[in-house]
């Protein structure tokens, strides 16, 4: 079945609009019908006759068959199976991409089609930027957080040992395909890793959205696809306006950074993988938001919302214990930094979001010696 909801999302960008296209239908079947396989929905946004698919060992014995087979009636199909994991999110994976491409001797006439989740989105998009100084690709995102969030916007790349995506590019794809079926095999600590992005959205920009949440969460936990598609339209439809406003992060674009700055802490630290992103950035939303009430921005009942909420959605409030002078260390990587100076997304309130460095360092400090080591 392809959903109703779908229509409509197109996402603006200087280097060219593209839509995003949500469906609900079974991911793994060739329909014969004419708008239900994943491949006759991408079909006609691949320009060249080449294609590479990218996934990786989890996905791939899920959605990787029915997509290539039948793209293979009308293209040069080949796959290039990366290792699942935040950890292999690296140059190594990358290079990985480049050498199925060379070895194929496919030129710029490659479209790369990346089909998983965030990991695989983010690397697929770098190599398609990067290989013959830039490529097509195409987004199909099979987890939440990838649906919500990173397949929308054209962020890509990669980690390094001390810091989070801090080599990539920006690189728009040529669509996104979100079905929701595939959601049906994700586990459940990803799907609430997904709510955390999600839950972001409302945080900093629409108050309502949150109520919403609240009373759908229930519904979303327990895979109600129509449900989930609908947080996932009003998401990329947030991502899209921010992205059509500010690609390259100049301005408001910062806002979707919201928990992050924490978040990346998170993940760097305890190393890659082992707090899952959307973990993190949940730990980080309420680090932010305690910095935030500290300030006198939000009150204390505003900060218990956000717990509850996040942990409605079975998401971990607290941050591991982490010295307050390695937090900082690794703070200073964040691509906020201006003139020496940790810029962080703060709330006023809930749905209404800045991008500061007016803090007094010194609530830094207690916020991130609260948990600390
Ligand atoms: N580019 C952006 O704007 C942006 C935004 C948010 C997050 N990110 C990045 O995205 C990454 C996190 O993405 P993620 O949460 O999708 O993690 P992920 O890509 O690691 O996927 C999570 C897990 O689910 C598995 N999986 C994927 N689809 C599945 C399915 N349908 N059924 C069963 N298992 C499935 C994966 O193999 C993996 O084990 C991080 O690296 C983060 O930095 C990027
Ligand atoms: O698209 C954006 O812009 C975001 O910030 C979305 C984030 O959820 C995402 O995790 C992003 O990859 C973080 O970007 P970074 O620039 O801090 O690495
Ligand atoms: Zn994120």
């Amino acid at each position: 079945m392809v959903m109703p909801f779908h229509d409509g999302l197109i996402v603006h960008t200087q280097s060219h609009d593209y839509p995003i296209v949500i469906t609900e239908q079974s991911a793994t079947e060739q329909s014969a019908t004419e708008h239900s396989s994943m491949a006759k929905q991408i079909m006609p946004y691949i320009s060249g006759l080449q294609v590479l698919i990218v996934t990786n060992d989890t996905v791939a014995p899920l959605y990787l068959k029915a997509l290539e087979d039948e793209l293979a009636g009308q293209f040069v199909v080949k796959v290039c199976v990366l290792p699942d994991g935040e950890q292999y999110k690296n140059q190594a994976s990358i290079d990985q991409i480049y050498d199925a491409l060379m070895t194929e001797h496919f030129n710029r006439d490659v479209t790369l089609i990346a089909l998983g989740g965030g990991v695989i989105g983010d690397m697929t998009g770098f190599a398609a930027a990067s290989f013959m100084r830039g490529v097509n690709f195409i987004q199909i995102p099979t987890t939440l957080l990838s649906q919500v969030d990173s397949s929308v916007g054209g962020k890509t790349g990669i980690n390094h040992p001390q810091g989070k995506n801090m080599i990539g590019a920006f690189w728009q794809p040529q669509m996104v395909l979100a079905d929701m079926s595939t959601l049906k095999t994700l586990p459940a600590r990803e799907l609430s890793a997904g709510v955390a992005e999600i839950i972001k959205y409302a945080l900093i920009m629409d108050e309502a959205f949150l109520t919403w949440l609240e009373a759908n969460l229930p519904a979303m936990m327990a895979l109600d696809l129509a449900v989930l598609g609908e947080a996932v339209k009003r998401c990329c439809q947030y991502k899209a306006d921010v992205v059509a406003q500010d690609e390259r992060e100049s301005g408001v674009r910062a806002l979707l950074n919201f928990g992050h700055t924490f978040g990346h802490v998170i993940e760097t630290h305890e190393g890659y993988g082992n707090w899952l992103h959307g973990e993190a950035v949940a730990a980080g939303m309420v680090q932010a938001a305690e910095l935030s009430q500290k300030i006198g921005w939000l009150t204390d009942d505003e900060v218990v919302r956000i717990k509850r909420v996040l942990e409605l959605a079975n998401l971990p409030i607290t941050p591991p214990a982490i010295g307050v002078d390695t937090a900082l260390n690794l703070m200073g990587h964040d691509k906020k930094v201006k003139h020496g100076q940790i810029r962080l997304i703060l709330l006023k309130s809930i749905g209404d979001a800045v991008m500061t460095n007016e803090f007094d360092s010194q609530l830094l400090h207690e916020v991130l010696s609260k948990h600390s080591a």
